[in-house]
């Protein structure tokens, strides 16, 4: 029997302005697999094939790719050493690379899903998370892609044993396994231990929707995060607090109080530290406020950046004027951008089984 089911991931944005590694925002943005599982063909890697975003860099050897690797921890965590035979997987991606729209947050996602369908485990989520928070390791982004909308997340502190089973490094999460059939494999891979995310879903205004201008050039999330110091001010932690606990609730009343939500979007914490991998950043966060552009309500990086977040009231002229000013300051530094006006999903990650 072929077996058939299509799995598809939002793109999130991660941090809002004050809330780096907590909250997350699902947009409308996707990352689709159309999988097919037919025993009778008999590879044992699945077959990759990929259109849109990333179609010329994502790997198409199964043992290399981040979400068919995903795919095999998961099933390997479950005493399922190899992929089923027949796999076969079109990738659909709407979701640019190394641009702050999560894009490896979304292919690990994809990856806990594409697993536990294969190995037939019906992994709760909370479950998958842990997963995805071994591979992954700040929360907001895998999140909100895994349960959908406006979510904040913390990390438990975990016991000393299970600090070091979640401090293994990567390569030993997701071995990047020799393709020589018969080779040796290396030893099981950790385990998750359990319950290491905890998560609560916020509301979202139907009022507010975003705006993602994305510009053509990669910064890659690794480095962003190295840019940071290790340690911060009291007075910069309290900005940062103040601002997040009131836009959590800001960002749910209807109607929108653009001035509480411009303020309370502002951030000490990464956005400072980022600035010299994102040219003009602080020049176009301060140009670009309520009293410019009528009906912007906030305005951020996205996630690691470069992508700049801005969030808009659904009317669609302000949406474009706000966008034209955006694109117009990154083209004085000779950076060209596309713009994306998306919306907020209610559903995270989904996969569908089709009948045969
Ligand atoms: N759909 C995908 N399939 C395979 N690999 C992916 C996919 N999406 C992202 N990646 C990997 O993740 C990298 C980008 O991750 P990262 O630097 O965290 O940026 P982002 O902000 O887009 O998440 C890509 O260069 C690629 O290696
Ligand atoms: N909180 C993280 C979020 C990274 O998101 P990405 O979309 O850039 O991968 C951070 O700011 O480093």
């Amino acid at each position: 029997m072929v077996r058939r089911f299509e799995i598809k991931v939002p793109c999130t944005s991660s941090n809002i302005g004050p809330g780096f590694d907590v909250v997350g925002l699902s947009l409308s943005l996707y990352l689709t697999l159309s999988v097919t599982v037919d025993a009778q063909l008999k590879n044992t890697a699945p077959t990759l094939r990929y259109t849109g975003e990333g179609a010329s860099e994502a790997p198409l050897d199964a043992y290399k790719n981040l979400t068919t690797r995903t795919a095999l921890y998961v099933l390997r965590c479950a005493g399922i050493s190899s992929f089923p035979l027949g796999v076969s997987i079109d990738v659909n991606n709407e979701v640019p690379f190394g641009r702050g729209l999560g894009s490896s947050g979304a292919a690990v996602v994809a990856g806990l899903l594409l697993g536990d369908a294969l190995g037939e485990l019906r992994l709760p989520k909370e479950r998958l998370l842990d997963h995805a928070l071994m591979i992954e390791r700040h929360p907001d982004n895998v999140t909100a892609a895994l349960i959908g909308g406006f979510v904040g997340s913390y990390l438990l502190d975990l016991s000393p044993e299970d600090t070091t089973a979640k401090a293994v490094p990567l390569s030993e999460v997701l071995p990047e396994y020799p393709p020589d059939a018969g080779a040796e494999w290396g030893k099981d891979p950790p385990a998750p231990p359990h319950g290491i995310g905890h998560y609560i879903r916020f509301g979202w205004a139907p009022e507010i929707d975003v705006i993602a201008i994305i510009p053509q050039f990669e910064v890659s999330t690794a480095k962003a995060r190295s840019a940071l110091p290790d340690s911060y001010s009291k007075a910069d932690l309290i900005f940062n607090l103040q601002r997040l606990a009131v836009l959590t609730t800001a960002l749910a009343r209807s109607p929108p109080d653009q001035g509480l939500i411009f303020q309370a979007m502002q951030d000490r914490v990464h956005q400072p530290y980022r600035k010299h991998l994102i040219p003009g950043l602080p020049r176009i966060l301060a140009s670009v406020t309520p009293s410019t552009h009528p009906g912007l309500l906030g305005i951020c990086l996205s996630g690691a950046g470069p992508t700049i977040l801005a969030l808009a009231s659904t009317s669609r002229p302000n949406q474009q004027a706000i966008a034209d000013t955006i694109c117009h300051e990154f083209s004085k530094e000779q950076i060209t951008c596309h713009v994306q006006f998306l919306h907020v999903t209610t559903e995270g990650a989904t996969c569908t089984e089709q009948s045969p």
